[in-house]
């Protein structure tokens, strides 16, 4: 059976690419997500799991910085899954309730980095007189929780680490938008047999051309004649240089198609750089 390397165990990477690669991998849990781009650049393990972006707080940078510079990974697929947040701790201590804000009597919460904007209207009602630690990802912070039995500290996280841990929940889905999504790439040095999809896409980094101005004006038009889609552009900086920048584009369309391969010659011939990070199956939700 492959291995596949997520961010785990108890966490919302594991229920999303349960879900998706179903039971026929070993599932290896990593505490953090640098462990899990390095066994899976190692051969640790054939596939890593890698939580990319998300409905409410967009690029999750960090990975994409370590995608992008730390190793040479092709993205093998992606898939988007619904994000459940849940406010996970103990009850309020006797003689500690408050009936202006049932949650009143939690002084920290622990979650993932990304985890306040995603919660960020229920943190402001109901936590903000919280302090909130950041740790490796919301079950490390139900794990945590769990050890301290402390109601003044709760935790942001799935709730099957509330299961796991034993700890209980709070409160049920506390997400801004019921339709929170988070997009994951599946990554690794081989190609892996999956289910078909009916959509392609291809990720590729382009650097302009220093002094050629309009440059990035030539990259856009080479897509759009073509009638080639964009779902996503945004600019990093090159971290070699001050002030330079590189262009993370996600295009709809597989590099066997005639028109994607020649829209990159042409960006190439006015002198940019372009990197293919991958060239692979796309999948929508489905319960
Ligand atoms: O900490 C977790 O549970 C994770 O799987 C990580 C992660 C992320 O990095 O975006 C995955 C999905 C959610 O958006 C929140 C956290």
């Amino acid at each position: 059976m492959k291995r596949v390397a997520i961010l785990g165990p108890s966490t919302f990477s594991e229920e999303a690419t349960r879900h998706f690669l179903g039971e026929d991998f070993t599932y290896v849990s990593y505490k953090l997500i640098s462990e899990v781009f390095n066994a899976t650049s190692s051969g640790e393990t054939d596939l890593g799991v890698i939580p990319i972006e998300n409905t409410l707080e967009g690029s999750v940078h960090l990975h994409v910085d370590w995608l992008v510079h730390e190793v040479d990974l092709p993205i093998r697929a992606e898939w988007v899954f619904p994000i459940d947040m849940n406010l996970i701790g103990y009850p309020a201590p006797e003689g500690r309730t408050d009936e202006s804000n049932p949650f009143g009597y939690i002084r920290k919460v622990l979650s993932h980095h990304v985890v306040p904007a995603q919660c960020s209207r229920f943190m402001k009602q109901y936590l903000s007189g919280a302090e909130f630690e950041q740790v490796s990802s919301t079950a490390e912070g139900v794990r945590i929780v769990s050890s301290l039995q402390d109601p003044s500290v709760a935790a942001i996280g799935t709730a099957i680490a509330s299961t796991n841990y034993g700890v209980p929940m709070l409160q049920k889905e506390i997400q801004d938008h019921k339709d929170n999504m988070t997009r994951f790439l599946l990554v690794g040095k081989e190609a892996s047999e999956l289910k078909p999809s009916e959509d392609m896409k291809t990720t590729i980094l382009v650097t302009l051309p220093e002094d050629y101005p309009g440059a990035l004006h030539q990259v856009l038009s080479a897509f759009a004649w073509r009638r080639i889609n964009l779902s996503k552009i945004e600019s990093k900086p090159t971290k070699k240089k001050l002030g330079t920048y590189y262009f993370y584009i996600d295009i709809a369309g597989s590099l066997d198609s005639v028109l994607l391969p020649s829209a990159i010659q042409e960006i190439e011939a006015i002198g940019c750089q372009v990197r293919i990070l991958g060239c692979y199956p796309s999948y929508p939700y489905t319960n």
